[in-house]
């Protein structure tokens, strides 16, 4: 035997409200959804002319909307007002509504909905009314209905907030802002048009400089201040249409890459994420998709291969625009790029004839300052490019970088390094080249035999006294002469610091243990033989003095790294100032202390 399913009304309006929909305020968006798709279905059927307008009056409790659209004929109540699920307009892409679910948000609201019809086919109007416990009941209209859909709602005690003239008049202008033709609200002696303006950047009647200063003054509108310029963007895919804003700033995390964007004229979202390519976030653009389908819940798009389609094409457009400015207006590419090269490396990262462009321009960290790559070659005398891509050694190799020497760039954003190994590959005849720890101790000058043996105490009682500190000293001579010492991580370096801060046991402890066991020390530093304190220091004997100039100037090397430093270090800092404090004010407790703490 076969039952038919039972829908228990009141679960499913809780579910709409409670996970689908944003808030009771959407049913003001579906009503108007419902008129829109009926006032395209009655200009297709290609009858009488008629001027469209959707219109909502609000009088007390009540507020009724009015669409003067295709209607319902006494078939259509039946099939698809009393049959939730149903919709007349699946399938096809000319409708915003799909699903026939859409009329029940107005039970957020109000516990029965009434619906008067007359159908432009030339039915006799009707009447029908649903109530939120699922029954409905159907009678004749009054006779003088015009063509066109009436929907009145009586606020639930609860929800009469959702009803006010002002409210519903705020969100009918938001949701209806693109419609070309007019969304009225009124109350007793009051009947505002909420949706004044339109796109402007479709009105070309007044000619182009006027369509350009409409626009700019609406993204003004939109971002509180002028945006730099304008991309206007038309796709075939999805037929969208709308402008991308260049933003005068740069925009937050947070921020990036959220667009407003409607679907066939209504309000889908002001945060859209999907239809702009995600390296664009130096546009914020305002689109009107034709024929992409919105979600159910209508807050974004589905995810189809039109919308895909659509994204690659507004992607094209943008890059297009983009290679057009830097032939027409370098100066304004100049300052689009000190804004957005965060942007525009995302982008010249997946495509080759775009980084050939843009590379020339994009500006890149380096030792001698915020420099293009034509600069750092300037610079460097020579077609190598060298960077480092580790920010601990990066503050190593600029040290290192003497003054009008070749610079060393420090590949700190995520797209950095391969930006500049695809420049190399394109370029051979110039040399991109990674520097890693063994290439900047590569640049340091070994001691000669006869000077190792000269400072041979040095040595030992350096790398005694750095041993307990994971740290193996080594003697070189290097540029600039200024530096006493410097610091390099090696392998497993950052491992021993946060071993150090967890301390040992624990399961943290222990894992860290685990991945140190078998690395080498920690850090590599080398003492610098051309500054004269190490000169000097080379011809100490061996001492507490001697090993407690070590150690600070180990932690110098530490400091001018920017490494972190370990309880151990800090301490070794600490009792090195009091000591030599001591020293200089002199008297018999303030003696340089012995170093064995060290230990
Ligand atoms: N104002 C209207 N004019 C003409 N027909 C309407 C109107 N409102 C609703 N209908 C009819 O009722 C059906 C159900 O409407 P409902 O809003 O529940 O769903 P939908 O618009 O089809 O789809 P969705 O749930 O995606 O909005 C529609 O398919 C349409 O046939």
């Amino acid at each position: 035997m076969t039952h038919a399913f039972a829908v228990d009304l009141g679960g499913l309006i809780d579910l709409l409200s409670e996970h689908l929909y944003a808030g009771p305020e959407v049913y003001v968006r579906e009503l108007m959804q419902n008129g829109v798709d009926a006032i395209r279905a009655r200009q297709d059927a290609g009858g009488a002319p008629f001027d469209p307008e959707l219109a909502f009056a609000v009088q007390d409790d009540t507020l009724t909307f009015t669409d003067n659209g295709v209607g319902l004929t006494p078939d259509d109540i039946h099939a698809f007002l009393a049959t939730i699920g149903r919709s007349s307009k699946r399938g096809s892409v000319e409708f915003i509504g799909q699903f026939g679910i859409g009329l029940l948000s107005c039970f957020l609201v109000s516990e029965r909905i009434e619906v008067v019809s007359r159908s432009a086919s030339g039915t006799p109007p009707l009447r029908w009314v649903g109530s939120a416990d699922g029954s409905y009941t159907l009678e004749d209209g009054p006779a003088d209905t015009p063509v066109g859909t009436r929907v009145i709602l009586r606020a639930r005690a609860d929800r009469a907030q959702y009803l006010l003239p002002d409210r519903v008049a705020s969100w009918a202008g938001a949701f209806g802002a693109l419609l070309p033709y007019p969304v009225v609200v009124s109350e007793p002696g009051r009947r505002t048009v909420v949706n004044v303006g339109g796109a402007p950047w479709l009105d070309h009647a007044a000619g182009e400089d006027a369509r350009r200063a409409a626009v700019l003054a609406y993204g003004e509108a939109l971002l509180g201040t002028a945006p730099l310029d304008f991309v206007d963007i038309h796709t075939e895919a999805g037929d969208v249409r709308g402008v991308a804003f260049v933003l005068p700033w740069t925009p937050t995390l947070d921020a990036r890459g959220q667009h407003r964007v409607y679907v066939r004229h209504m309000l889908l979202s002001e945060e859209e994420t999907q239809l702009v390519p995600k390296w664009a976030f130096f546009v914020k653009a305002v689109l009107d998709a034709g024929a992409l389908r919105p979600n159910a819940a209508r807050d974004a798009l589905r995810d189809d291969p039109t919308l895909h389609a659509a994204r690659a094409e507004i992607a094209q457009t943008l890059r297009r625009w983009l290679v057009g400015l830097s032939e027409r207006a370098p100066a304004r590419l100049r300052e689009l790029i000190a804004l957005h090269y965060l942007s525009i490396k995302a982008l010249a990262a997946e495509d080759d004839a775009f980084l050939e462009l843009f590379l020339p321009w994009l500006p890149f960290e380096s030792s001698a300052g915020r420099l293009t790559l034509p600069e750092v070659l300037a610079h460097a005398g020579s077609a190598e490019v060298r960077y480092v891509a580790d920010l601990n050694l990066y503050r190593q190799a600029a040290q290192l970088a003497a003054p009008g020497g070749p610079p060393v760039i420090h590949a700190v954003y995520t797209y950095d390094a391969t930006l500049l190994e695809r420049y190399g590959a394109l370029h051979p005849e110039v040399r991109v080249s990674r520097l890693d720890a063994g290439d900047l101790v590569q640049e340091l000058t070994p001691l000669t035999p006869a000077e190792r043996q000269g400072a041979a105490t040095l040595l030992a009682a350096a790398r005694d006294t750095l041993v307990p500190l994971d740290a193996d000293a080594r003697l070189s001579r290097f540029e600039p002469a200024a530096l006493c010492a410097l610091a390099f991580p090696r392998a497993g370096r950052d491992l021993h610091r946060t071993r150090e801060t967890v301390g040992s046991g624990g399961l943290w402890g222990d894992l860290l243990g685990d991945l140190q066991a078998g690395a080498d020390y920690a850090t590599e530093v080398h003492f610098n033989l051309n500054h004269p304190l190490l000169e000097r220091a080379a011809r100490l004997p061996d001492g507490p003095l001697l090993r407690r100039v070590i150690g600070m100037l180990y932690v110098q090397a530490l400091l001018l790294g920017h490494h972190p430093l370990t309880a151990r270090e800090l301490g070794l800092l600490n009792g090195g100032l009091l000591d030599l404090i001591g020293a200089a004010l002199g008297g018999p407790d303030t003696a340089p202390a012995s170093a064995a703490h060290l230990n």
